[in-house]
C-alpha cells in the first residue's frame, strides 16, 4: 500500500510542471502528511508488536497484568516553554520542577513493595509517538553556555579536576553541561573522543538524583561502569542477562530515599521491554530524583544513519512520560538528516544543538591501491610504523577475516579474527584478550565494536571498501581516541565496489555492533533505504578515487563541515604530495553542470546529474527524458572522476547547493541538487574562472602508490605523519628521552600487575590510560601533588595507586642513574639536572605533541630495531608471542634495547647507532631461538 501511495504521489509532482507554485506546494504538504501518518502507523505497528512481546517476555508475565491503555501526549506536553526555561538558567542548580501530568508515580511510589516491584497490576501505556515540527537553537556559538558565573560553576571546576583528573575542559564539555544543568534539552554532536561522557558524568555526579543513561551495548556500559567505579562515583547498569537478585538489588536501591546511585546504564531493549524499569522512573521522576535523561549513541535512533536500532525509536516514551526532565542526547556521527531524524522522534522540541568539527587533527588518513599483495602491505606497514601497537583491521566478510588474520600471524603478528559467526564467549574472549593487550591485531567485520573504547589504538586499516563515509568516519574514530598519533590505512580497489555493492543489493552483510542482533526494518534491502545505500557508498568510491583533495575535506564536507586543507598540515595522502598534480580551467564544463541542473528542474540528485552528463542511457534517464537535453553526454571526454569532482567543488563553492532533506515520502533521505542563483551568475556572467587541481598523471600516482607503504610515501623519517604541532618550549634530549621510555615501560609494567590484583573486568586503560603513563614518564612527579598535576589522575586514583607510582618513579631514576655512572661520569648530573629542569618546566608548560612524537618514536624506534636486526625475527617474534605474559616481554625488550645503544656512553651520538657488540633480542627470546 505504501509504496503505492509514493508511486502515485512521485507521479503527481514528476508530472506537474505546468502546475503553479502554490499548487506545488499545496501538493508537498499534502504528500508530507502523508508521509507522517505512514510514519505514525508503522511506529504504532513496531510498538504494538513491542508490546506483544513484552506480555510474551518472562520478565513481564512474572510480574504483571498487562492492560493496554493508549495515549498520546498531548503536543503541548511536548513543547516545552522556552521563558520557563531561561527563568530557570541561573536559579535552577537542582532538578527542574517536576509537574508532571502524566507522572504515574503515586501508583508507582506507594505500590513498590520492599523487593522493589509494584505490587498492584502495571498499567503500561502503548507508545504513541507524536509527530512534532523540529526546532533547534545553536548553541556552539551562544556566549552564554561558555559563562562562568553558573551557580555550578565551581563546584563543576573542583569536581572535574579531582574526581575525573582532567585539568580543564574540552571544546564544548563546558558549554554543554551549562546547558543541560539549565534544563534545556541538547543535541550534542562531537567526535569521537571528544569527551562526550564527562557532559553527562560530571552534571550526574553534581546534581541530585540519578541520571539514566540509555547505551546500545552492554560491554560499552560495562566499561563506563568500571571507568566510574575507577573514580569511585556509584553507578550500576541493569540488563535482561543479570541475575534476577542482581537486578532485584539495583531496583532496590533505585526505591531508597537515599539511593547510593548518582548513574544507572541500560540498554534501549530494557526501555522498551521493561515495565519494572518504567515504574522506577516514575517512582524516581515522582520523588524529584530523575536528574536527567542521557541518550548515548543517539544516532542509533535514525533509521538514515548506519546504525539504525529499532528500540531507540521508542525512547520517545521517555520524553512523554518526564517532559520536565532535561535530555542529553549524544553522537559522534550524524548528518543533518540523521540528526533531524533523531531529534523527532525523542521529541526534543527546541532543543539546543552543540557541534563541533569532526575533524579529528591526531589521525592521518590515506587510501593505497590494493594489489593481490595486500596482506604483505599490511604486514609491512604495521611492522614500519606501528609495531607490537594495538589496532584494528576491517574486512568485508567472514572469510577474510580469518584469512588475513591467518596471514598476520604466519608473518609473527599477534593477530586473531572478530565476526558475526562466532558465539558470544568466542566474542568476548577475543574482545578480552586484545583488550588486555594480550593481542594487537584484530581482523574483524563492522561487528566489532566491543571494546571500542580502547583508548591506544594507533591503526584502524580498511582491507576493504567501507559501506559509506559515515561507517569509514567512525569506524577510523576507534583510532586515537587518546588523542595521539594514529593511523588510518584504507587499501581500495574497484573490484571492492562491486562486492560491496551486490551485498547491499542482496541485502546481506554484517551488522554493525550498535544493531548487532536487530533487524534493521525488514525494508533494508528496499526502495530508498537501498538506494540511500548504493549512494553512500558510491560517495565512499569517490572518495577513494580522488587522489588530490584532502581526506580531511572530503570526510567533513560529508557532516555538512567546510575545513580549509591548510590546516591538514599534510597528514592525508593527498595533501602530502601535492607536487604531481596540475591546475586546470574547468569553468566551462562549471557553467555546463550548472546548465544541466537547471534544465533538469533542479529535483535530481548529484549522482543523477553525472550520469546525464557523462552521457547514461539508463532507464532513469530516459524516463525523464534526458537522454534528450543538448548537454546529455556533454561530459563524456572527461576522465572518471574528473565531472564529479568538478560539481563537487561547485557545491563547496556554494554554486550549487546540495538540498538533503527528509524527503516528503514516509521521512526517507532525498538530496536535490539546486542553483544559488546569484553564485551561479556570478559565474556565467561576471568572468569568474573555476582552476582545479588534478594528478598530473594518473596512472604514475595510482600504480606509484603502491610501491610503497603509506608510511614512507608520507614521510621520509618513517613516521606514519606528524599533526599539526607546536615546538616545545625546551627541547628534551635523547639522554631524556631514553629515561621517559625506561620509565613508561616500568610503569606499563606496574599497570599489568595492577590490572591482574584489581580482577574481572578491569583493563589496563581503566585504571591509567597510555596517555597518562606518557605524561609521568615525562613529569617524573615525586609527590603525591605533582601526581595530581597528571592529566587523567583524580583524587580517587592517587589514594588507590599513588604510592605504587611514586615508589615505581622512584626505584626506576635510581636504576637508570646507577646504570649511567657506571657508562658517564658525567651523564648522571647532567641528566639528574636535566630531569629536575623538565619537571619545572613542565609544570608550566604542558607537555606537547611534538614531545609524545619524539617520545613515541622513540619507543618505536627501539621496538622495531628489535626486529629488524635479526634475519629470522619471525621465528623468534612468534614464539615471544606465545609468552604469557606479552607485554612485559615488549617492556623486556625496552631494557635491553636501552643497553643496546651508546648514547649515554658517548653523550655525542644522537643518532642511537647500535653498538657493535649489540644483543638485539633480549635472552628470554635468544635462549629460545
Ligand atoms: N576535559 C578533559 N580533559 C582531559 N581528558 C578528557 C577530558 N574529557 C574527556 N577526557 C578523556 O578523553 C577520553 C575520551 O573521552 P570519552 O570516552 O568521553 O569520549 P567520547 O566522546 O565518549 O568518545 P566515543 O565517541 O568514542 O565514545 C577519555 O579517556 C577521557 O578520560
Amino acid at each position: 500500500m505504501k509504496d503505492t501511495l509514493i508511486a502515485i504521489s512521485n507521479e503527481l509532482l514528476d508530472n506537474a510542471t505546468n502546475l503553479s507554485s502554490e499548487q506545488m506546494e499545496k501538493l508537498r504538504q499534502e504528500r508530507l502528511q502523508l508521509n507522517k501518518q505512514i510514519q505514525l502507523l508503522e511506529r504504532h505497528i513496531r510498538s504494538a508488536s513491542a508490546d506483544q512481546e513484552r506480555q510474551n517476555s518472562h520478565f513481564s508475565a512474572s510480574t504483571t497484568n498487562i492492560l493496554n491503555t493508549q495515549y498520546e501526549t498531548p503536543r503541548t506536553a511536548c513543547f516545552r516553554m522556552d521563558s520557563m526555561r531561561l527563568d530557570s538558567q541561573n536559579n535552577v542548580f537542582d532538578l527542574p520542577g517536576s509537574s508532571d501530568r502524566y507522572n504515574l508515580s503515586s501508583v508507582a511510589a506507594s505500590s513498590v513493595d520492599r523487593c522493589g516491584f509494584s505490587s498492584v497490576p502495571l498499567v503500561r501505556e502503548t507508545y504513541m509517538p507524536s509527530i512534532v515540527d523540529v526546532n533547534y537553537i545553536e548553541g556552539s556559538n551562544d556566549k552564554t553556555w561558555s559563562s562562568r558565573d553558573f551557580p555550578w560553576t565551581k563546584k563543576l571546576e573542583v569536581n572535574n579536576k579531582k574526581v575525573f583528573g582532567n585539568h580543564s575542559f574540552r571544546p564544548n564539555q563546558r558549554e554543554v553541561i551549562n546547558a543541560t544543568m539549565s534544563g534545556y534539552d541538547v543535541f550534542v554532536l562531537m567526535p569521537t573522543g571528544g569527551g562526550k561522557s564527562l557532559t553527562y558524568q560530571l552534571p550526574a555526579l553534581i546534581c541530585p538524583g540519578v541520571t539514566l543513561v540509555v547505551s546500545p551495548l552492554v560491554s560499552l556500559i560495562q566499561d563506563q561502569i568500571m571507568h566510574l567505579l575507577q573514580a569511585n562515583i556509584p553507578a550500576a547498569y541493569l540488563s535482561a542477562n543479570m541475575e534476577w537478585t542482581e537486578q532485584q538489588e539495583i531496583l532496590r536501591e533505585l526505591s531508597s530515599d537515599n539511593c547510593k546511585y548518582k548513574l544507572l546504564y541500560v540498554t534501549p531493549e530494557k526501555v522498551a521491554k521493561s515495565d519494572v524499569l518504567l515504574r522506577h522512573l516514575e517512582s524516581l521522576h515522582g520523588r524529584e530524583l530523575l536528574a536527567r535523561v542521557v541518550i548515548d549513541e543517539a544516532h542509533c535512533v535514525s533509521q538514515w544513519g548506519h546504525d539504525f536500532r529499532p528500540d531507540y525509536q521508542g525512547l520517545g516514551i521517555l520524553k512523554q512520560k518526564f517532559p520536565n526532565t532535561p535530555v542529553l542526547a549524544l553522537t559522534a556521527t550524524a548528518t543533518a538528516v540523521v540528526k533531524e531524524d533523531v531529534v523527532q522522534a525523542l521529541g526534543l522540541v527546541n532543543c539546543i544543538v552543540f557541534r563541533q568539527s569532526f575533524n579529528r587533527p591526531n589521525l592521518c588518513y590515506s587510501v593505497i591501491p590494493k594489489t593481490k599483495k595486500c596482506v604483505e602491505d599490511i604486514d609491512k606497514f604495521i611492522k614500519e610504523n606501528h609495531f607490537d601497537e594495538c589496532g584494528i583491521i576491517y574486512c568485508l566478510s567472514r572469510m577474510d577475516c580469518e584469512k588475513v588474520a591467518e596471514k598476520l600471524q604466519e608473518y609473527g603478528h599477534k593477530a586473531t579474527f572478530y565476526h558475526g559467526s562466532m558465539d558470544t564467549a568466542q566474542r568476548a574472549f577475543v574482545q578480552k584478550q586484545w583488550s588486555k593487550d594480550e593481542i594487537n591485531i584484530i581482523c574483524a567485520t563492522v561487528a566489532f565494536g566491543m571494546g571500542i573504547n580502547k583508548p591506544d589504538v594507533r591503526f584502524v586499516i580498511h582491507h576493504s571498501l567501507p559501506k559509506s563515509i559515515e561507517g569509514y568516519h567512525q569506524e577510523c574514530g576507534r583510532a586515537g581516541r587518546d588523542g595521539l598519533r594514529s593511523s588510518c590505512v584504507l587499501y581500495y580497489s574497484y573490484s571492492d565496489y562491486i562486492r560491496v555493492k551486490h551485498m547491499i543489493s542482496q541485502g546481506v552483510g554484517e551488522q554493525t555492533p550498535f544493531t548487532y542482533g536487530h533487524n534493521r526494518m525488514n525494508s533494508a534491502n528496499s526502495g530508498r533505504m537501498l538506494e540511500n545505500n548504493m549512494e553512500n557508498v558510491l560517495r565512499m568510491v569517490s572518495y577513494c578515487e580522488n587522489e588530490v583533495d584532502c581526506r580531511r575535506l572530503l570526510q567533513l564536507l560529508h557532516f555538512g563541515e567546510n575545513f580549509d586543507p591548510a590546516n591538514c598540515g599534510k597528514t592525508c595522502d593527498n595533501c602530502s604530495r601535492t607536487k604531481s598534480s596540475v591546475e586546470k580551467d574547468v569553468t566551462e564544463i562549471a557553467k555546463q553542470l550548472v546548465e544541466l541542473v537547471k534544465s533538469t528542474g533542479q529535483k535530481f540528485s548529484s549522482s543523477h546529474i553525472l550520469e546525464v552528463f557523462r552521457g547514461s542511457l539508463g532507464q532513469y534517464v530516459k524516463k525523464h527524458k534526458h537522454d534528450t537535453l543538448s548537454l546529455h553526454g556533454a561530459g563524456k571526454h572527461l576522465a572518471k572522476g574528473e565531472a564529479s569532482r568538478i560539481l563537487r567543488h561547485l557545491v563547496t563553492e556554494d554554486i550549487l547547493v546540495e538540498d538533503v532533506k527528509k524527503s516528503d515520502i514516509y521521512g526517507s533521505v532525498s538530496s536535490m541538487l539546486k542553483v544559488n542563483e546569484s553564485q551561479s551568475n556570478n559565474l556565467c556572467f561576471s568572468g569568474r574562472r573555476i582552476i582545479l587541481r588534478f594528478p598530473s598523471s594518473t596512472k604514475a600516482l595510482k600504480f606509484g602508490k603502491a610501491e610503497v607503504t603509506p608510511g614512507k610515501e608520507l614521510s621520509a623519517s618513517g613516521k606514519m605523519c606528524s599533526p599539526h604541532i607546536q615546538t616545545p618550549a625546551q627541547p628534551q634530549s635523547e639522554f631524556d628521552l631514553n629515561l621517559s621510555a625506561k620509565l613508561y615501560s616500568a610503569l606499563r609494567m606496574l599497570r599489568t600487575a595492577l590490572v591482574k590484583e584489581a580482577g574481572e573486568g578491569v583493563m589496563a586503560y581503566h585504571i591509567f590510560g597510555n596517555a597518562t603513563l606518557q605524561q609521568i614518564s615525562k613529569r617524573i612527579p615525586r609527590t603525591k601533588e605533582e601526581l595530581l598535576e597528571v592529566n587523567g589522575i583524580g583524587k580517587a586514583k592517587v589514594s588507590k595507586y599513588g604510592d605504587r607510582v611514586l615508589e615505581t618513579v622512584e626505584s626506576t631514576i635510581k636504576e637508570y642513574y646507577k646504570k649511567s655512572d657506571k657508562n658517564s661520569s658525567t651523564g648522571s648530573n647532567d641528566s639528574a639536572e636535566s630531569a629536575k629542569r623538565r619537571r619545572e618546566s613542565l609544570k608550566v608548560s604542558r607537555a606537547s605533541l611534538k614531545e609524545d612524537d619524539d617520545f613515541m618514536e622513540l619507543n618505536r624506534r627501539l621496538r622495531t630495531r628489535i626486529i629488524h636486526e635479526s634475519d629470522d625475527r619471525s621465528a623468534q617474534l612468534s614464539e615471544a608471542f606465545e609468552e604469557e605474559n606479552f607485554s612485559e616481554c615488549i617492556d623486556a625488550d625496552l631494557d635491553v634495547a636501552d643497553d643496546c645503544y651508546e648514547v649515554q656512553a658517548s653523550g655525542s651520538n644522537s643518532d642511537l647507532k647500535p653498538s657493535g657488540s649489540v644483543r638485539v633480542l633480549p635472552s628470554w627470546s635468544m635462549s629460545r631461538a
